[in-house]
């Protein structure tokens, strides 16, 4: 593998880890550019998070290679640490300290220069203003949230760890974090972050989707929708249907089984009807099209619906 050039982050190749028996990352070959945001999804138990603690030193891999901020991963593991933020989807601050005191905190835990003026500049930074005699404990999920990423930026790392960052956070509270971390990447910090929410991994640059310990599909979003060869037709009752639940229902009963059909998934009033073959897909459902009360059309295949038929099809493999 030849020396990572500068704008290159992490570049990883062949890492593989066995727990006990069981191969839970299975060699696994990738890159990540600096002041990249990228997404790792996967199934429970795929394993995103050992790929991520292997990229960044925290884990040693069994086999294979690499480096992270040019450093090696076998053999400079403690160095790269320092340079790491993570956050974990636990609050970790103290609740009975002020949003200025765990921010002063962190900052004298971490040896960052002028504690009390770091804190200031990170209360500025994220918006924190006013808040800042707040009870870290009073704050509301979204506010928790900022001040735990700007507790995790406090000591300037060049790499940020984020373990489903906005699990339970409303929208706009979520949209705010996430111009944060586009933000934070302009200026050079690189993001992995691992989510189940397909609203996440679109914000990412790119994403990696991880299962069963293999990497199945990467990167950017419409690369890897593109790359599925999925193609999706979207069934929709119309206003005249009279039981439209009970028409898609039919619909979907009658194609779930037929082999054409990788998946049958209802949304609202629609239902999204995907295969691999485009011909079988349109015979398969060609009897259906003239049925009263819905309408037709060929649509491009979700996210989700990519990550669910890489999902089943891996489990497929597996059994
Ligand atoms: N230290 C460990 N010792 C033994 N087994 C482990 C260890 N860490 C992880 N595993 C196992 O490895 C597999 C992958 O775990 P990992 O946490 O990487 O998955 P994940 O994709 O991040 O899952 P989730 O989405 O549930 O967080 C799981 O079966 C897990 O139980």
């Amino acid at each position: 593998m030849s020396m990572p050039g500068p704008e290159v982050a992490i570049e990883v190749e062949g890492l593989s880890k066995k727990f006990g028996d069981h191969v839970v990352v299975d060699n696994l070959t990738m890159r990540v550019r600096k002041g990249q945001i990228y997404g790792f999804l996967g199934p429970n138990g795929s394993g995103k998070t050992t790929t991520i603690r292997m990229l960044c030193g925290l884990l040693t891999p069994d086999a294979g290679r690499g480096t992270c901020l040019g450093l090696d991963i076998l053999t400079k593991a403690r160095e790269i640490r320092q340079h790491v933020g993570y956050m974990t989807q636990k609050f970790s601050l103290y609740t009975d300290l002020s949003v200025r005191e765990n921010l002063e905190f962190v900052a004298r835990l971490y040896s960052v220069p002028h504690p009390e003026d770091a804190a200031q500049e990170a209360i500025k930074r994220l918006g924190l203003e006013g808040r800042g005699k707040q009870l870290a404990g009073d704050l509301s999920g979204g506010w928790k949230q900022r001040l735990a990423l700007g507790a995790c930026i406090l000591p300037s790392p060049q790499l940020l760890l984020l373990d489903e960052p906005t699990a339970g956070v409303d929208p706009q509270a979520r949209r705010e974090f996430w111009a944060q971390i586009h933000d934070l990447a302009a200026d050079g910090l690189t993001v992995l972050v691992s989510t189940h929410y397909m609203d996440e991994a679109e914000r990412c640059h790119e994403i990696a989707y991880i299962a069963y310990g293999h990497l199945l599909a990467q990167g950017t979003v419409a690369e890897v929708i593109a790359g599925s060869g999925l193609v999706t037709y979207v069934v929709e009752a119309t206003r005249e249907a009279h039981t439209p639940g009970a028409t898609l229902a039919a619909i979907g009963k009658a194609l779930a089984d037929d082999p054409a059909v990788a998946m049958v998934a209802p949304f609202g009033v629609s239902l999204h009807v995907s295969g691999h073959d485009a011909a079988a897909l349109e015979a398969a459902i060609s009897p259906h099209r003239t049925e009263a009360g819905v309408v037709w059309r060929q649509e491009t295949a979700t996210l989700e619906d990519v990550f669910i038929d890489l999902m089943q099809r891996s489990k497929d493999n597996m059994s």
